[in-house]
């Protein structure tokens, strides 16, 4: 199961995790030499990123990569590489490594063996891995209105291609085997309509139904919510 930590402030749970994740990162720096950090896209992580882009760490030796992308360039709006790039990445961070995940492919599951390679490359057990969710119970790209969405939670594979509905953004996810093989697990969320959705994910019952549930309900790694109002 996991933790909650409820904060008054937005700004407190997100300076909370970014020292959670220093902490940890700092932690692969000096025993390895190196570190992977995945994070994901959307509004939630801003502060998150404002707090660790001014983090005095040796971020040549962190490798960032997004727990999720839409299948867009990444000059484009949407693009989760695109907003790393911009948010996190900078200043202090700017020497990080950026692992992105978009190939200019015509869809996600044509570029799934090129990810997949790249993904194999980093350490089995990455040392954090931040999510997000929705409402909806979805967490990185695992969206419980995709067609496969079993497949895509049952599987070994390092990313997966959701079937996301016609007029959505095709997506391609981290899956949650990858997600999970992380020393460190957390999950940001504000609001109480998330808060909700947490509430009912965290009852026993089908991931297909809230894939948020694949990191709620699994012994691998404890997992921390931050959630804030
Ligand atoms: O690419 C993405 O959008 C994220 O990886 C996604 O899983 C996000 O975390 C949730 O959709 C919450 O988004 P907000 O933080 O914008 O509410």
């Amino acid at each position: 199961m996991a933790d909650l930590h409820a904060f008054g402030r937005r700004e407190d749970a997100a300076e909370a995790l970014a020292e959670a994740v220093l902490h940890r990162l700092a932690t692969g720096l000096s025993a390895r030499g190196a570190a992977t950090l995945v994070v994901p896209g959307g509004t939630s992580p801003a502060a998150l990123f404002a707090c660790l882009r001014c983090a005095d760490l040796d971020w040549s030796r962190v490798t960032v990569v997004p727990s999720d992308e839409r299948w867009v360039p990444v000059t484009d709006p949407e693009s989760n590489e695109r907003l790393l790039r911009e948010t996190l990445c900078i200043d202090a961070a700017a020497d990080a490594r950026l692992l992105g995940l978009y190939r200019d492919t015509p869809t996600p599951r044509a570029a799934l063996g090129e990810v997949a390679a790249a993904l194999d490359a980093l350490p089995i057990v990455v040392d954090a891995v931040v999510l997000g969710m929705g409402a909806d119970g979805h967490t990185a790209s695992l969206f419980p209105d995709a067609r496969n969405i079993a497949a895509c939670l049952e599987t070994s594979a390092p990313c997966v291609a959701p079937q996301r509905p016609p007029g959505e953004t095709p997506r391609l996810s981290l899956s949650l085997a990858r997600l999970r093989a992380t020393k460190s697990l957390s999950l940001l969320c504000f609001g109480e309509d998330k808060r909700a959705a947490y509430t009912r994910a965290a009852e026993p019952g089908p991931s297909t139904q809230y894939p948020v549930r694949g990191v709620i309900h699994q012994s691998r790694v404890p997992l921390s919510v931050y959630w804030a109002d």
